[in-house]
């Protein structure tokens, strides 16, 4: 371990991100009533261009009056590059409320575009007497975001996750598809005839999970465009989770119970995992520091593996 102790992400669950556009709000009491740990009402590409007041309005309104329960509650504001987001801004900060947990900020292509929104929101903040300061997610999308992905986890203290957006990020990057994550059918090696199928999200996943971890920052999955393919989305979603990432988005509601699903650690990875943490005070007691567990090892290292299961799991039975 580096003279430097990692440190941890933020203890709350974040297994999924329920998504919906601000300019329907009839939606609005079915993403409050979800199983979703997070709300992520949406300013921006969800909301054409001519309902961008109105959905604001909405919004706030919505953050006033209804009961978003336990709900980690989360507005994605509009991108840095257009006329709206600093009115996002300051009509959320300041008529929105103690209510409202986080502002997700899309697009970010390098850490000042995070110091650019911190410095209004704080402005803001200290204004009105803002008691629970507002929290952040960014939403890795772009060139320039993976590029800087290290410099952005460590742009505010505020930060306390960060998602990949494939759609954008395929735009961004000039990727030949149309497709919203999942598997790519020309993105394959050919051997002795046979095709294998290749993940052209990992790369980015990695960069982004090394680059939270790195801060103390809750990395996420973004969207998963084919609401109708269940089983294409626990792929994904397995992978990711496999990779070290907390959660996904769900971009319909079905989505949700999917998202949980994999998110939650399975009551036999949580079993196996005390058992291991157990075989380890043993070995302990007897003044080992590696043992054999149904036939494998174990050593310090197994220790904080399992740990991570069990906090997950402890984390979301609470
Ligand atoms: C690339 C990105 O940036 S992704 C993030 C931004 N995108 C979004 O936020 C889009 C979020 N999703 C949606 O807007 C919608 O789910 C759509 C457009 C994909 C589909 O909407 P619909 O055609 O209404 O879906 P569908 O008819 O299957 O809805 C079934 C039920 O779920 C409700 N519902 C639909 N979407 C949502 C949602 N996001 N949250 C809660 N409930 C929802 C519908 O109102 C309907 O309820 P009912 O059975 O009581 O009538
Ligand atoms: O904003 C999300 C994306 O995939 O783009
Ligand atoms: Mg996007």
């Amino acid at each position: 371990m580096s003279f430097r102790i990692q440190p941890t992400a933020p203890a709350r669950p974040n297994r999924c991100q329920l998504f919906g556009p601000g300019s329907r709000p009839a939606i609005f009491e079915k993403m409050a009533t979800s199983a979703a740990d997070v709300i992520n009402i949406d300013l921006e590409d969800s909301v054409a261009p001519s309902d961008k007041d109105s959905a604001r309005a909405n919004v706030i309104k919505a953050i006033n009056e209804m009961d978003w329960g336990n709900k980690y509650l989360s507005v994605r504001i509009n991108g840095l590059d257009t006329p709206w987001w600093y009115r996002d801004v300051v009509d959320l900060l300041e008529q929105g409320g103690e209510r409202l947990n986080q502002i997700m900020i899309p697009k970010v292509g390098c850490a000042e575009d995070v110091y650019a929104v911190d410095a209004l929101v704080t402005a803001i903040e200290r204004a009105k007497g803002r008691k629970t300061p507002i929290t952040f997610e960014v939403i890795i999308e772009s060139a320039a975001g993976i590029a800087h992905v290290e410099a952005i986890a460590a742009s505010s203290p505020r930060l306390q996750a960060m998602s990949l957006g494939a759609a954008d990020f395929a735009a961004s990057m000039g990727m030949q598809t149309t497709g919203i994550g999942g598997t790519q059918a020309n993105y394959y090696m050919l051997h002795e005839g046979a095709k294998y199928w290749s993940d052209p999200w990992h790369w980015a996943q990695t960069a982004i999970v090394a680059a939270c971890r790195t801060h103390g920052i809750l990395p996420v999955d973004g969207p998963f465009g084919d609401f109708s393919d269940d089983e294409g989305f626990r792929a994904q979603a397995r992978r990711s989770a496999t990779l070290g990432m907390v959660g996904k988005w769900a971009i319909h509601p079905k989505q949700v119970a999917l998202s949980n699903e994999i998110f939650t650690p399975s009551e036999e990875a949580v079993t196996e995992a005390r058992e291991i943490l157990a075989a380890m005070e043993e070995a302990k007691a007897r003044g080992e520091g590696a043992t054999v567990y149904k036939g494998r090892l174990v050593d310090i290292a197994s220790i904080k593996q399992a740990e991570v299961i069990v906090r997950q799991s402890e984390m979301i039975a609470r």
